[in-house]
């Protein structure tokens, strides 16, 4: 009930909101998030798992196959996007030479294409971004943690993420859950992912779980230089909860910057051991 009851306030209040001046929009804002907190707590936890107990194997089996194809269409749908050349605008243009292209999709996503060179091979990159993803928080301060919760064949995970507390904490918390696939073709690494289920992890109260994809990071050589890598990533991400998309928009490409930087630390460092 309450929660319907503020639902209503916010739809009633959402045309002033339009008008209003920054500070009041982010002061709304943090109130929106702790809405959002509010509804999570009241939704949860409800469900019962007892059904699942004493799962056959052949239940198992049919997973493994729902996460493997999702992980696969996420990776196919996500290079569509980043393969389409049409319609990128120039986001930003950082002095290193990264550069960030932004479009609009269909049903108003913007999503953000980062590509920056790197000194590492595919190979080198697909181990710190893939096979250890459990150890990004080490190197990444945007991360408090991610666990991987299920490992399907060798190239198809499933991970919970969590993101640190952001200064100022305007954009709170946020959590998601995630299918991760990789795939290698010659001497590309594709690494693909999308928002899922497990049922288990239902949506955690304190957190505002966010969706992630269909979004994918490519990794190919640079033809001049073979221990340099292009990396090219799509951010393709529904942050949740009531946040202004003014707000979004400029914080999505901003992590990913602050993501490259902490990568190229990253590498520095394993390049100086
Ligand atoms: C702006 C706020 C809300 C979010 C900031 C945190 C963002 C930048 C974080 C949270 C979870 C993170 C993702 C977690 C896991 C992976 C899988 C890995 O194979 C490539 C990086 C990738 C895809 C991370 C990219 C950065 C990421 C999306």
């Amino acid at each position: 009930m309450l929660p319907a009851v503020l639902k209503l306030c916010c739809g009633i209040s959402y045309p002033h909101v339009r008008s209003m001046a920054g500070l009041q929009r982010a002061a709304l804002a943090v109130f929106g998030q702790e809405f959002r907190l509010l509804q999570n707590r009241f939704s949860f936890p409800a469900r019962s798992s007892i059904r699942h107990t004493h799962r056959s194997a052949a239940l198992a089996d049919e997973d493994d196959v729902f996460y493997q194809k999702q992980g696969e269409a996420a990776l196919n749908e996500a290079l569509q996007i980043v393969e389409n050349r049409d319609g990128w605008t120039l986001e930003t243009a950082e002095k290193n030479g990264d550069v960030i292209y932004s479009k609009v999709l269909t049903g108003n996503r913007k999503v953000f294409r980062l590509e920056a060179d790197l000194d590492a091979t595919a190979d080198e990159l697909h181990d710190i971004l893939f096979f250890r993803v459990e150890e990004m928080h080490e190197w990444n301060p945007s991360i408090r943690r991610i666990t991987v919760l299920k490992h399907v064949g060798g190239n198809t995970l499933v991970t919970h993420e969590v993101s640190a507390e952001t200064a100022g904490n305007l954009i709170g918390q946020r959590d998601f859950l995630s299918v991760r696939h990789s795939s290698k073709s010659e001497s590309c690494v594709y690494l693909g992912g999308a928002a899922t289920r497990f049922e288990s992890l239902p949506p955690q109260p304190g957190f505002v779980r966010a969706e992630d994809g269909p979004t994918c990071i490519i990794l190919q050589p640079l033809q001049d230089a073979p221990h340099r890598s292009r990396f090219t990533w799509l951010l393709n991400m529904d942050v949740k909860g009531w946040l202004p998309q003014s707000l979004v928009n400029k914080a999505l490409p901003r992590a990913q910057v602050d993501f490259t930087k902490h990568l190229r630390r990253r590498l520095a460092e394993n390049n100086s051991r």
